[in-house]
């Protein structure tokens, strides 16, 4: 299989071929989806939660996420990579560039930060010193004892175009992808039909130029609980093969998400 690389997801986009990614935090998982054809993975810091079983990202640390960025990177050598920075790793600039070079030293090719402006001279500063970076908008799981809890995010008007105005900010800074969590379709595709730089929705609508899941989720792990824009792909496909198999077909054919997985 051809080796993804950030002009690939670009060309995606352009083209209109949607993206298909999960998080990954091992390698047998990372090799298997890879294999049928996943585009990226990211080893999300939501391995607090799914691996760690905390119930929250807030407890993550950098060494976990250096540790499951190495993992992934030896099941799928070619694979194209992105790794979380945990919640405070990237308080201060220099604090980020120290932290975001273990883990792209770890085996990652991209790094995700969750915020709005107040990360663009972050994230110029790392794209500047060859530091890929993934922005995160929409609902941030590490601000979740600001928030109070894990909620939908810019359903008001004024909410809603201070996230666009945050997304094109980043996208000037230096970002280079998007990651929309838990918004309403209609600014999922506001956003992505605003950047050239490719959006990858959780919650955030069919229109988003790709789509993310939490692997546990998708193979119907969760059991006490599953978001609304989670669906269980094990279920329909039998084995975890035809899972990750099957997620990605539906992912570009459109068919995920449908309308039961978005937010109005
Ligand atoms: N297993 C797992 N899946 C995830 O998607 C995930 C994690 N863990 N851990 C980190 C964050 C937390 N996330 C979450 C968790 C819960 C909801 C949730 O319950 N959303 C409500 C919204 C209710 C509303 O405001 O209307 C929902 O019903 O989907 C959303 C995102 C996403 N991330
Ligand atoms: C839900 C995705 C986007 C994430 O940040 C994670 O898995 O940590
Ligand atoms: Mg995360």
């Amino acid at each position: 299989m051809a080796t993804t690389s950030i002009a690939t997801l670009q060309k995606m986009k352009r083209e209109g071929v949607k993206i298909s990614s999960l998080t990954a935090y091992d390698s047998s998982f990372a090799k298997l989806m890879t294999e049928q054809g996943v585009d990226f993975m990211l080893v999300g810091d939501s391995l607090g939660n799914v691996v760690q079983g905390r119930n929250s990202t807030v407890p993550v640390t950098l060494d976990d996420m250096a540790y499951h960025t190495k993992c992934v990177r030896r099941g799928a050598p070619e694979a194209f990579v992105i790794s979380d920075m945990s919640f405070m790793t990237y308080s201060t600039p220099e604090q980020t560039y120290d932290n975001a070079a273990t883990l792209m030293q770890a085996g990652a090719n991209m790094v995700k930060l969750e915020g709005g402006e107040w990360l663009e001279e972050t994230i110029n500063g790392l794209h500047t010193r060859g530091i890929p970076v993934c922005a995160h908008l929409g609902l941030l799981p590490q601000s979740v004892n600001v928030l109070g809890g894990y909620k939908v995010q810019g359903k008001e008007e004024q909410q809603a175009e201070n996230t666009l105005r945050q997304a094109k900010a980043l996208e000037a800074a230096g970002a280079q992808l998007l990651v929309l969590e838990c918004i309403p379709s209609s600014l999922g595709k506001r956003i992505t039909d605003a950047l050239t730089i490719p959006t990858i929705g959780i919650g955030a609508g069919p229109d988003t130029d790709g789509q993310i899941l939490v692997m546990h989720d998708m193979l119907g792990m969760n059991s006490d609980y599953l978001p609304k824009f989670a669906k269980d792909f094990l279920a329909q496909g039998g084995s975890l093969a035809d899972a990750f198999r099957l997620y990605t077909e539906q992912v570009r054919s459109g068919e995920f998400p449908a309308p039961e997985h978005c937010y109005k």
